[in-house]
């Protein structure tokens, strides 16, 4: 039995050196048949990872493919789940169809027409602006954000209008340097109209950073598109009468300091005059600031005074009237929407080609600012009478003294230099211009108060 025994041990001793043999040649094949999977998941991982790199970190060099690549982005977000944006006008970004759009728009209709792309065109100074050029026959594309500083309502029926005058405007921002690249490719523009901005002299204490954003850092990104175009547009913009700040010399003059800036707003328009002085000297482009002073009218802006005074003296809601530290009238040289367009288009007729190209300077190119007022100021408290004439309402006065808050006591425009350059010369008073004002606010909110009618 020992011996079958051994005979047996050694038998089982070697069916077990088989079997193990055996496990070892299996998990060897297991081995390289996981190592292989192994292999081919990490190639996929790299290629995966390569790719996506490549998809967010385009060649910076290739200035257009990053922008095409931006706008593509934009677009599928735009049109994609995630969008919170409703508007048709931004679902096609960058596409053929939205370049016909942009193409169309800026085409002139009349020879030698201008072709102007017109920042802020939902604003209140653009879209009369865009309107009046696209009936003279010049091409006019619009630029939005339809930020909501102000009821964005409001800015949505301007554009509707525009859209009936086959006005397109682009929803996007200053800031956004690969669409307005973009724009500049599709459309070789003659002009621009900067209008849009962060407005509003208050606010200002409020939202101080929002106006870094619009008025500095967007003008200093719209100039660098703008100086890197072929052709070189000439450039009209929105300065404000606000830099004149706590100067005391009146009338205003273009020639008055301009250093003492009393609200962070003004700061900024002040900084947009010295920026623009720069993109000139070193960049050749044609460059013209206009100051304009306390601009009112139909379709106007709900945070300027006398647009919220009619609504609040509507709803029996007290207004507050500022007077200065020394209890004396605040005054404004309010100028009414039609005389500022006849501004913005002598500019623009008058505005010489800027002189660079290849974002190089060729030349000395011409840099002018003016005012554009209406020369005759007004007391806050006479324009509330007027108002309570019209709206045949008594308001419940509230006078105060002027909180501190960037506000200056008042404002009045020489605009000689304007007259004798592009012979702007104000047609509209107070009373005029209000009542117009007014029948289009009850028109537009559709009131049918004790309003006096009569006037066009
Ligand atoms: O010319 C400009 O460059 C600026 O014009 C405009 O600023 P302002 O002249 O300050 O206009 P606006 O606010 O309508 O106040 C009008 C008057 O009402 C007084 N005012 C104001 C509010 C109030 O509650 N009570 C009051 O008496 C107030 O003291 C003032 O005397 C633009 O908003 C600004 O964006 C910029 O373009």
């Amino acid at each position: 039995m020992p011996m079958s025994a051994t005979a047996d041990t050694s038998k089982t001793v070697k069916l077990e050196r088989y079997n193990s043999y055996l496990r070892k040649i299996h998990s060897t094949k297991v081995l390289n048949a996981s190592s292989k999977v192994l292999f081919r998941a990490t190639l996929l991982v790299a290629l995966v990872l390569v790719l996506l790199f490549a998809i967010n970190y385009p060649p910076l060099s290739d200035s257009r493919a990053a922008a095409a690549h931006h706008l593509h982005r934009r677009s599928f977000l735009s049109t994609g789940l995630f969008s919170s944006s409703s508007s048709s006008s931004s679902s096609s970004i960058g596409g053929a169809a939205w370049e016909k759009r942009v193409r169309q728009s800026s085409t002139a209709k009349r020879p030698r027409g201008l072709s102007v792309l017109v920042t802020g065109a939902a604003g209140f100074v653009g879209s009369h602006c865009s309107l009046y050029l696209r009936k003279r026959g010049d091409g006019v594309l619009g630029f939005d954000n339809f930020n909501d500083y102000y009821d964005p309502a409001l800015k949505r029926a301007r554009q509707a209008l525009l859209e009936k005058q086959q006005v397109f405007i682009v929803e996007g921002d200053l800031n956004d340097g690969p669409l307005l690249r973009k724009l500049f490719d599709v459309v070789p523009f003659t002009h621009v109209l900067h209008l849009a901005a962060q407005a509003g002299v208050r606010y200002a204490m409020k939202n101080p950073q929002s106006y870094i954003a619009s008025n500095i850092a967007g003008f200093v990104n719209l100039l660098e598109v703008a100086k890197a175009a072929n052709p070189q547009p000439a450039i009209v913009w929105a300065s404000s009468s606000s830099v004149y700040g706590l100067n005391t010399e009146n009338p205003f003059s273009e020639e008055h300091r301009t250093d003492q800036p009393a609200s962070l707003y003004a700061a900024t328009k002040k900084a947009g005059e010295e920026i623009a002085h720069t993109y000139n000297h070193i960049y050749g482009l044609s460059l013209t600031g206009l100051r304009f002073f306390t601009v009112y009218g139909p379709w106007g802006r709900p945070d300027m005074a006398y647009f919220f005074f009619t609504k609040d003296i509507l709803h029996g809601k007290s207004i507050d009237i500022y007077r200065t530290q020394d209890n004396q009238e605040v005054a404004r040289d309010f100028t009414y929407i039609d005389d500022i367009v006849k501004g913005c288009v002598g500019a623009l007729d008058t505005a010489e080609k800027s002189t660079g190209s290849g974002g190089k300077k060729r030349g000395q190119a011409q840099l002018r600012v003016y005012n554009l007022g209406n020369t005759s100021p007004v007391p806050v408290g006479r324009l509330v009478s007027i108002l309570e004439g019209l709206l045949g309402t008594k308001a419940k006065k509230h006078l105060i003294k002027m909180p501190r808050n960037g506000d200056v006591p008042y404002t009045h425009a020489n605009v000689s230099l304007a007259y004798k350059d592009f012979g702007y010369k104000p047609t509209t008073d107070l009373a005029a211009g209000l009542r117009k004002f007014v029948k289009w606010y009850v028109g537009y909110y559709g009131i049918q108060p004790r309003v006096k009618k009569g006037g066009s």
